[in-house]
């Protein structure tokens, strides 16, 4: 690959910083703001203006108690921001242990309301997700550390989370742009129980605050209509809109081919890919915080395509411990690292079951956690074979939701954790991972899946283009010449693309599609000047 090689930078002195150099710039350059502001509150406290009011006499009363009222305006001001300032201040003590900040700088807290006088504050912690596993805690920690101030009579907490939104909103069908999360439940076999833990997964979710739905994409044999009942088994169009309206069972959406009333399909793949596209985009899905999809089992066209069509935010793969299953999953796991789609978790279905006060593995052990070890997926989740859960899956009331309390509920849970933060992580990680960095006119990369974060300047990232606007498609020859862009251009707007790639609009109007290999490719191969000091 040809890259255009830069010049030394001289007006932009920064560009290769070590994570700890960047982030001590950080906490100065924030470090500075608040004095700042600390600093001009008391430069303006009331005791500078007293003594001026007293030198007046009395026949300029009219004019002293107008700049009295506005002195005094400016002194509520001044006491209600460092009021506020004292309440950020406290409740940047909370961290989000997920994003490893606290919340202030996580963007949390919104509506702040402080009054000095009657010591009451009010203020909104917008988190996430609905189902934040720790969001009791942030409304405890958040109420116990506002109302250790002075002078706090009475603190009122709400708690709320962001709109539905996708992770990167670029070209995707209408359908799917009010969705923030895609999680894929995938196995390579069939019959390993991915349905079971996609329902499962799902109705937790569920339970745990969020809105939620299922894609059931297995068009051949789909598993959904007997693992749920809702009371509506057709799915409803919207004639004028051409859209499908999912019918729903204990408030998570749901759409299968298997509620379409075609009864069994036999169909070619290509056919079967166009139904799966046409159903889940023209689902009128609504606000979800997660779309929970149970992949058809393989790794062959109608995967892939699927994978394409809709923007995974994580899979969860699915295996049972034979040694054979090891091999399946692990074509799983490289079809969706091909795809850059993260595999959260893997569950180990069917693993054990206990009698006679033993507990016995019939299909052997260690499967699961030789996939975690070989592919570095974090998370090993254990199901037992129970006969329950095959009982719910065909009773149409989820295990989940017929015993919360019990075993399996339980590991769902952690299994539901697992997936709300892996997914937090994902979405802030894709969209830090390119910015760009004003004050120091540098592109900031961090690439999520590499500790390595490095600068590059503007000018060389736009000269870099690979696309066919500025390389010849067929003579790889440069069209774009180095001249055609100024030293000092700026990024416009940088937006994530998927788990791989930024779009990045230049004041020109180009649109750029820079993926992360390509930037790591242009810090490695251009000659940049170290840091000075
Ligand atoms: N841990 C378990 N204990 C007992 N039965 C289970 C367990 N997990 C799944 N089953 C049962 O095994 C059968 C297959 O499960 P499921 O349909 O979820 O698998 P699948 O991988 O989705 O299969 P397919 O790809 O063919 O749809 C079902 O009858 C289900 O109830």
């Amino acid at each position: 690959m040809q890259v255009v090689q830069a010049p030394p930078f001289s007006s932009t002195p920064a560009f290769r910083c070590s994570i700890s150099q960047s982030n001590q710039r950080a906490a100065h350059v924030a470090g500075k703001s608040f004095s700042e502001t600390i600093f001009a509150a008391s430069f303006s406290s009331p005791r500078h203006f007293k003594p001026a009011f007293i030198s007046y006499g009395d026949s300029l009363s009219s004019s002293i108690s107008a700049k009295a009222a506005s002195s005094q305006a400016a002194v509520t001001e001044v006491a209600s921001q460092t009021a506020e300032t004292d309440v950020l201040k406290a409740l940047s003590q909370i961290i989000d242990p997920d994003f490893g900040t606290d919340i202030v700088s996580c963007g949390f807290v919104k509506d702040l309301n402080v009054s000095k006088e009657s010591g009451k504050v009010s203020f909104r912690l917008e988190l996430t997700t609905p189902a934040c596993p720790v969001k009791d805690m942030f409304e405890q920690k958040a109420h116990e550390v506002v109302a250790a101030l002075p002078w706090v009579e009475k603190v009122e907490v709400t708690m709320s989370a962001q709109p539905a939104r996708p992770m990167y909103a670029s070209q995707l069908p209408a359908g799917l742009q009010t969705i923030s999360n895609v999680v894929a439940v995938s196995s390579c076999k069939g019959g390993v129980g991915k349905s079971t833990v996609a329902v499962n997964l799902a109705y937790t979710l569920a339970g745990m605050g969020a809105r939620v739905g299922i894609f059931d994409a297995d068009v051949y044999g789909p598993s959904l209509p007997t693992m749920v009942s809702p009371e509506n088994r057709l799915l409803e169009m919207n004639p004028e809109k051409r859209t499908i309206i999912p019918t729903e069972y204990m408030s998570v959406k749901l759409v299968s081919f298997g509620f379409a009333g075609q009864g069994r399909a036999i169909m070619r793949g290509p056919m079967v890919s166009g139904v799966i596209d046409q159903l889940l985009t023209t689902t009128e899905w609504g606000e979800l915080d997660y779309l929970v999809i149970d992949m058809p089992p393989g790794t062959g066209d109608i995967q892939l395509t699927l994978c394409q069509v809709v923007p995974l935010t994580a899979a969860v793969i699915v295996t049972t411990p034979q040694k054979l299953a090891f091999i399946d999953v692990a074509k799983g796991v490289r079809m969706f690292s091909k795809l850059k789609v993260p595999c959260v978790a893997v569950v180990e279905n069917m693993c054990h079951f206990d009698a006679d006060g033993k507990r016995y593995y019939p299909f052997g052990r260690g499967s699961g956690s030789q996939v975690v070890q070989e592919f570095g997926i974090p998370h090993l989740f254990e199901f037992p074979i129970k006969p329950t859960l095959s009982a719910s899956g065909d009773s149409g009331v989820p295990e989940v939701v017929a015993d919360p309390q019990g075993e399996v509920a339980r590991t769902f849970q952690d299994l539901g954790v697992c997936v709300v933060q892996q997914c937090a992580k994902i979405r802030q990680q894709v969209s830090t991972a390119v910015t760009y960095d004003k004050s120091m006119k540098a592109i900031r990369v961090k690439v999520p899946t590499s500790d390595e974060e490095f600068y590059l300047h503007p000018a060389t990232v736009r000269r870099n283009d690979r696309s066919a606007e500025s390389v010849d498609e067929w003579t790889g020859e440069q069209k774009l010449q180095y001249t055609d862009i100024p030293e000092d251009i700026e990024p416009e707007e940088i937006r994530p693309m998927g788990n791989y790639a930024v779009s990045i609009t230049w004041p020109d109007g180009f649109s750029q599609i820079a993926p992360y290999d390509q930037l790591q490719m242009i810090e490695r191969l251009v000659d940049v000047p170290q840091l000075l000091d």
